[in-house]
């Protein structure tokens, strides 16, 4: 278990102080995939970096099951530092070290013997399926193949828990796919804690168990992916679930009311809505729609417009809601 308890970090340069994380209160799970999400700037990275103490928290702690990290001297913390592998949105290898030699190298620092080195990179090498390119160097490789190398080397050690910082940002969807399932079955397989750093949507619908939303420097928001994606509450989680077709569906729509109704699981195949048109003297019209898969979750979003007579469309509002319906009512495109 991570517990993150009252942590700020405040950066000064030239007599300036910046305080880039305030107050920050967070329990990770052991074998969770967690996210931290937020826009550019809010401390996600920051965030990250504290929790191996690559950024030392201004105040506030880092328990790592029962040892407070900030507690550790130097050499304890570079001891205790072989629980926690990182990989980095430019992967970071050593240029002038091959494949083998990269991923063997945590290991040839810490002196462990030869043939264990050898046995335990093969096996390596096979997990992140990059066999054949064991004597090539960075240069020689594509970049989900450089991330391969580099899932490798933080596995070396035998970690508990891997920070990834943006570990997929300069790849292609195709390429982001692949690192993404290989995460998700080094999770499965070894048990080991994923902390994942994104603004990439997509990357915490498809990996993340659970999440964190970050704003200005504070959690937003947290709770289990498809709970934040199916009723998005900050700022920043609306923006990123926000419906592309809003602000345009506003200006088609000349007389009702604009609604977006979300629902999850099961209710994704009830006729509800169908129903309520039968049920109420209202028409929907439905101006877009949504389903999409989140950790294995259906979840729906609908943009319909209700229109008739104004105590109508509210008693079908609420027959909606009834129906354990998430309903938001959209104005100027916003909800
Ligand atoms: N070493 C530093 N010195 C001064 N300010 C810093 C330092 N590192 C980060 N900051 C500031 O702290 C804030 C948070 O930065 P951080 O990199 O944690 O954000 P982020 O959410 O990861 O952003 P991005 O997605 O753009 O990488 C930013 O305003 C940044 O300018």
């Amino acid at each position: 278990m991570i517990k993150i308890i009252n942590l700020s970090k405040t950066y000064e340069q030239d007599n300036e102080k910046f305080e880039a994380l305030k107050n920050i209160n967070l329990s990770i799970a052991d074998g969770d995939i967690f996210g931290i999400m937020g826009l550019s700037g809010a401390g996600k990275s920051s965030l990250l970096r504290c929790i191996n103490l690559l950024e030392k928290p201004t105040s506030g702690n880092v328990f790592i099951d029962d040892t407070d990290i900030t507690k550790l001297n130097g050499k304890q913390l570079r001891n205790f530092r072989k629980n926690i592998g990182m990989i980095f949105q430019q992967f970071n290898l050593l240029m002038n070290l091959t494949v083998f030699e990269n991923i063997a190298f945590p290991l040839k620092i810490s002196n462990v013997n030869k043939s264990i080195i050898d046995e335990k990179v093969n096996k390596l090498l096979q997990i992140v399926d990059l066999k054949d390119k064991k004597n090539s160097y960075p240069s020689q490789l594509s970049g989900g193949q450089k991330q391969r190398v580099a899932i490798a080397r933080a596995l070396a050690s035998d970690p508990k828990i891997i920070l990834c910082d943006e570990a997929t940002s300069a790849l292609d969807p195709q390429t982001t796919l692949s690192i993404l399932n290989l995460l998700r079955s080094i999770n499965e397989e070894y048990k080991i804690t994923i902390i994942v750093v994104t603004h990439e949507m997509s990357v915490i619908k498809n990996l993340c168990k659970n999440v964190a939303v970050i704003e200005d420097g504070q959690i937003a928001e947290k709770g289990s992916v498809v709970e934040v994606f199916s009723n998005p509450k900050s700022k920043t989680s609306k923006k990123f679930t926000e419906d592309i077709f809003l602000s345009s569906s506003r200006r088609i729509v000349s007389d009702g009311k604009l609604l977006k109704i979300t629902f999850i699981g099961d209710d994704a195949q009830k006729p509800i809505i169908s129903n309520m048109v039968k049920n109420f003297n209202v028409d929907a019209n439905i101006i877009t729609g949504n389903i999409d898969v989140v950790q294995n979750i259906q979840l729906g979003s609908l943009i319909i417009n209700l229109s008739g007579e104004k105590e109508d469309i509210k008693k079908a509002e609420n027959y909606l809601k009834e129906h354990k319906l998430t309903v938001e009512v959209i104005e100027n495109g916003i909800c």
